[in-house]
């Protein structure tokens, strides 16, 4: 059994290269495009969702099939076909340019795997079963989704802004540390959820930072 480690990639600017044009390729684009990833898709075909994005100029097709040398300059790589072989192919190319490389379809050569995911604004949420049993991570991930609304979005957003002002305040680690432990145990989300929520502005964070500093 592969001991995987789960990491968060900032993709802004990296070529990431897909081969392969179908329904994975599409949700694996569907995911990339807001990270500001430069994608670029090698396949003969696209799904009619992809095509669209193509014509919009958010993604690059070369519209045939894959070629070894496809891969220079890839950060990294999604081999996406139908074809196990093919797919097989790209990620010993991948691996031999010290590129990260996901196989959709079983293959030794990955070196990551895709979760099954859903956010609220700041908050990820990545489920995966080590490629075990993908169906039972989105059946998962999909019961977590229901535990944690909307509202997380603006929870999340406050405890960033408030963390952001305690970090320009207070020097001291071991005030710091209590000030960020307190934070998370004000009731804050109970007052999202009724719409009840006014953030604090900077004058009245500098009065609460005051107050719990001490414990
Ligand atoms: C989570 C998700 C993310 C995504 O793809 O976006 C994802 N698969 C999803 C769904 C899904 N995939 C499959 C089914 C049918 C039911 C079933 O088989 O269970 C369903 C259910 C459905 O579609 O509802 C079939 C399947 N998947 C793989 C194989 C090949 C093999 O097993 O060898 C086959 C058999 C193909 C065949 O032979 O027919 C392989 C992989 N699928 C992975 C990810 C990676 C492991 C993730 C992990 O275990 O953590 C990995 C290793 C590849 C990778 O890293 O890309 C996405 C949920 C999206 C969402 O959340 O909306
Ligand atoms: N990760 C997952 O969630 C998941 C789910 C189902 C299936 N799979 C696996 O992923 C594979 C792809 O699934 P799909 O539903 O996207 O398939 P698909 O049939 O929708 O798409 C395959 C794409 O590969 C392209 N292609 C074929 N040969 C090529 C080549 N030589 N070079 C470049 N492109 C080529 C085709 O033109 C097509 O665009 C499946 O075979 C399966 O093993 C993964």
């Amino acid at each position: 059994m592969t001991y995987y480690v789960p990491i968060i990639l900032d993709l802004r600017d990296r070529c990431c290269v897909l081969v392969g044009g179908g329904a994975v390729a599409e949700r694996r684009v569907a995911s990339l495009l807001p990270s500001g990833a430069r994608i670029k898709v090698i396949s003969p075909r696209l799904t009619p969702w992809l095509i669209q994005t193509w014509e919009q100029g958010q993604i690059n097709w070369t519209r045939r099939c894959y070629q070894k040398g496809d891969l220079q300059g890839a950060w990294i790589v999604y081999a996406v076909t139908d074809q196990p072989e093919v797919n097989d192919e790209v990620a010993a190319e991948a691996r031999e340019l010290g590129v990260m490389v996901n196989q959709a379809s079983e293959g030794r050569l990955s070196s990551f795997i895709t979760p099954s995911s859903f956010r609220r604004g700041e908050l990820i949420v990545a489920v995966s079963t080590s490629g075990a049993a993908p169906g039972a991570a989105k059946q998962i991930c999909d019961e977590i989704a229901t535990r944690f609304g909307d509202e997380y979005e603006e929870y999340i957003h406050f405890l960033s802004q408030a963390r952001s002002v305690i970090k320009d305040q207070v020097q001291d680690a071991s005030r710091r540390r209590r000030l960020f432990k307190k934070l998370l145990e004000i009731d804050i989300l109970r007052a999202i959820q009724a719409g009840k929520f006014s953030p604090p502005d900077g004058e009245e964070m500098i009065c609460w930072i005051d107050q719990y500093q001490e414990g």
